[in-house]
């Protein structure tokens, strides 16, 4: 294993309330070797705001560690942690540009912030611009642009420090699909053009599809699924799988029952699956089911729909040919 750039260690953080201590963050360990793209995903109120503000230390965490690259922050005095956040850059949602600055001013202000020279800073925003494809753009003012566009200048200024980790909030919830792509590539292009690490909190799970590399789910505080996408999908009873890799919900006729069918094709072909399904008899039907490729895995799902007082049968016929099968209904 690489070692950890961003490491969590049994991350707790409790929120005193006048009624009963809210606890947001119940014992979190997380590794995120240098250069990855590690999603975090989790319903609303699973603590996902608030990794991100004990990562930047906005919040002192009740107790355990977050550590950037070797530098325990969470212990670091407040005077230090303003050099430290430096090394941290964020990208939110809403990109809160000020709009009367032009766009060239906006990235260069956490330049203006940590006292770089003018000549230096001018330099340094064309560059960034570039960067993110906005060359030539310095002029115009965020009322000018496309919300991709503000979200682009949202990036170059959140590199502007040169910091080693980028953390992405709902980078993109609030654009459409195409747009949204456009940006997922540019995040996976600085990845790979400056080796910086990469948290991205999210609830869209193409987001997850498209660009991450390693995933984390968190429900109430704590981490429920963890580890790199590929493993992730291939790991038959994951909740993650099942949300990276959907297959429709049917309404069931009466005296029915749903079999769930996953395979990876390392462990079983295609064809011995489907020839497994059609030995079950007349009475199954595959009602839905997908076959494809995620982070370079052949993965399939299929919904079989079949009487209830076969469902037993089914299950030891499906084992025996070598397919995980489970009743799902
Ligand atoms: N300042 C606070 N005081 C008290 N409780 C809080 C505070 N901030 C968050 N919480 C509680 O901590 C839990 C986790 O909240 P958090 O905002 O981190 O979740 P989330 O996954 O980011 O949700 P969302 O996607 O809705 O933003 C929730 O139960 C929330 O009500």
């Amino acid at each position: 294993m690489p070692p950890a750039h961003i490491e969590l260690t049994a991350l707790r953080k409790v929120y005193p309330t006048r009624g009963e201590d809210v606890v947001a963050l119940d014992g979190i360990d997380l590794a995120v070797p240098r250069a990855a793209i590690h999603g975090i995903v989790g319903r609303s109120g699973a603590g996902k705001s608030t990794l991100i503000r004990c990562l930047t230390v906005l919040e002192r965490p009740t107790s355990g560690s977050v550590a950037v690259d070797g530098e325990v922050l969470s212990d670091l005095p407040e005077a230090r942690l303003r050099s430290a956040r430096r090394r941290i850059g964020m990208v939110f949602q809403h990109v809160n540009l000020l709009d009367s600055r032009t766009v060239a001013a906006n990235v260069a202000y956490p330049l203006e912030v940590a006292g770089v020279p003018r000549a230096r800073r001018a330099a340094r925003v064309a560059e960034l611009l570039d960067l993110v494809g906005l060359g030539g753009r310095g002029d115009s003012y965020p009322g000018q642009l496309s919300g991709g566009q503000k979200q682009r200048v949202g990036i170059a200024r959140a590199l502007a420090t040169e910091p080693a980790v980028l953390l992405c909030d709902e980078p993109t919830s609030a654009l459409d699909s195409a747009t949204t792509r456009q940006i997922l590539a540019l995040i996976r292009d600085l990845r790979d053009r400056l080796g910086i690490t990469v948290l991205i909190i999210t609830h869209e799970m193409a987001v997850v599809r498209e660009i991450c590399d390693s995933v984390t789910l968190l429900e109430h505080g704590r981490v429920v699924e963890s580890g790199p996408v590929g493993d992730v999908v291939a790991h038959y009873g994951s909740r993650l799988a099942r949300e990276l890799i959907p297959v429709p919900d049917l309404p069931l006729g009466d005296q029915r029952s749903l079999v769930e069918v996953a395979y990876t094709t390392d462990d079983v072909a295609t064809r011995d699956v489907l020839s497994a399904v059609a030995g079950l008899g007349a009475q199954v039907e595959i009602a839905a089911g997908t076959i494809e490729t995620l982070a370079g895995r052949r993965v399939g799902r299929l919904q079989l729909d079949l009487p209830a007082g076969e469902v037993d049968a089914a299950l030891v016929r499906l084992h025996a040919a070598g397919v995980h099968a489970e009743v799902t209904r």
